[in-house]
């Protein structure tokens, strides 16, 4: 019975010591627990593993006659042994992008910013297990080396070296096997799909290097206009030039406060995990795209139509979603280790043309997503920025402000240098508005031209 009261305790301790701390009273808290990736991993293990173990010792005991009822009324809100696993890959994809040390993560430092929150030998045993099951083979054995340290370091060791020295072992075999047959002396080895070079270009611009030369950022500028409309005269738009061509700009504070305040609330109770459409044109969820999205129309809100009627007037494109001119204002919310990998927003002309009469009647209707504008609903801590791998452009969300580019030129052909990407948000937590023009709707405000280079 004592131990088993020592093992509540310290699960309760442990609970305090982190997510309980005082100074994580009030609003902050949201940033600084679900924000943190170290400890939304450590909060999501607490309620998995941990929780199951007490419970089961409690139910064994019939310490508490209640922890049925408790166990059903929390079961649906309770993380699950997937959602661990998610926020373990989540932890390893921000390691491997932002090219983070492995120590200074285990000692709850994220890229200079100190948290509260320090891996035991435990939790970096099962980062290793996990980065290993992932093809990270070189992270693996950085986790089980940090594992084995912390394990000697331990009082009451949460993992013994002779636990660990075996996945270590088998990491450092298979590292030292590929090394022989490719030759890379790589130590952080990673044998994974989608490594291209947009992908890693993609990795490096999230990482903060720069891509352009100095002759492509000489023609980057910013300026204020009207757009000769009416709605811009009296307060002009602040529009920055991100890429010359082809073009991607930014349209400094298009939304408010209250609105953003609002998409978000409109948002949240229809939030899912994002969606990706397949070949066959059905759609699941998506291992590439890891955030949550919601939809809703102009009907939902009033702010939607005064939003919609201010995209019109910066684009000069038609926003009129009833008829199909736009789709429906899609939100998205990333949270932990959210990314998006390199992809192209356009549907139709992304499929050989022998197969493009194969699209979803719908789709072909409305026509093809011609541009895309993206508003950005929240200041994200670290990471989460949109990059453009092809044009070494990196757009570092900005509260309220939107980012705007075409996806296909005049002739209907896609811009294949638009294959963008969102990087993983390393802290804190990113909601964007996207909002997808479509291409029928804007035969009098985008002239077609048979240029292909136009
Ligand atoms: O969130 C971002 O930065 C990019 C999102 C995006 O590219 C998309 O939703 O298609
Ligand atoms: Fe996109």
């Amino acid at each position: 019975m004592e131990s088993k009261l020592y093992e509540i305790r310290s699960y309760l301790s442990e609970f305090s010591d982190t997510a309980g701390r005082s100074e994580f009273a009030g609003t902050y808290a949201t940033d600084e627990i679900i924000g943190n990736p170290l400890q939304a991993f450590q909060l999501v293990k607490r309620l998995t593993i941990n929780w199951r173990r007490i419970e089961t010792e409690m139910r064994r005991e019939d310490l508490w006659k209640n922890i049925e009822e408790l166990t059903d009324t929390y079961q649906s809100f309770m993380p699950n042994h997937e959602d661990l696993h998610g926020a373990a890959l989540a932890l390893v994809r921000l390691q491997d992008t932002y090219n983070l040390n492995m120590s200074d993560l285990a000692n709850g430092q994220i890229y200079g910013y100190q948290t509260h929150v320090e891996m035991t030998a435990r939790d970096c045993l099962y980062l290793g297990k996990h980065s290993f099951n992932n093809g990270y083979y070189g992270y693996s054995i950085e986790w089980f080396e940090e594992a084995m340290i912390r394990a000697h370091r331990e009082g009451n060791a949460t993992a013994s070296v002779d636990e660990i020295l075996p996945f270590y072992h088998m990491a450092t075999e298979i590292v030292s096997t590929f090394t022989s047959i490719f030759g890379t002396k790589s130590s952080r080895l990673k044998i994974v799909e989608g490594e291209s070079d947009d992908y890693s270009k993609y990795q490096a611009l999230c990482r903060g290097e720069t891509l352009k030369t100095p002759k492509e950022e000489k023609d980057l500028r910013c300026y204020l206009t009207d757009r000769g409309h009416p709605l811009l005269i009296l307060q002009p738009i602040k529009v920055e030039v991100l890429n010359e061509k082809p073009s991607v700009v930014m349209f400094h504070n298009l939304m408010t406060e209250y609105e953003m305040e609002t998409y978000k609330e409109l948002a949240t109770p229809m939030l899912t995990r994002a969606r990706v459409q397949t070949e066959d044109n059905s759609d699941e969820i998506s291992k590439v795209r890891t955030s949550q999205t919601a939809w809703f129309s102009p009907q939902s809100h009033k702010v939607v139509d005064n939003i919609n009627r201010r995209v019109e007037a910066v684009t000069g494109l038609s926003a009129d979603m009833d008829k199909s001119h736009c789709e429906l204002v899609q939100i998205a919310n990333y949270g932990m280790g959210g990314h998006y990998v390199p992809h192209y927003d356009y549907l139709i002309v992304d499929r050989p043309p022998d197969e493009r009469h194969l699209a979803p009647a719908r789709e072909v209707a409305a026509g093809d997503r011609t541009a895309t504008l993206m508003f950005y609903l929240s200041q994200v801590i670290r990471g989460g920025s949109t990059v453009f791998p092809r044009l070494g452009t990196k757009v570092i969300p900005e509260k309220g402000s939107a980012v705007f580019w075409y996806n296909l030129y005049r002739n209907g052909e896609g811009i294949e240098d638009t294959v963008h990407g969102a990087c993983p948000v390393l802290m804190g937590e990113k909601w964007v508005a996207n909002y997808w023009i479509r291409e029928i709707g804007q035969i009098f405000n985008r002239k077609c031209s048979l240029d292909p280079n136009e």
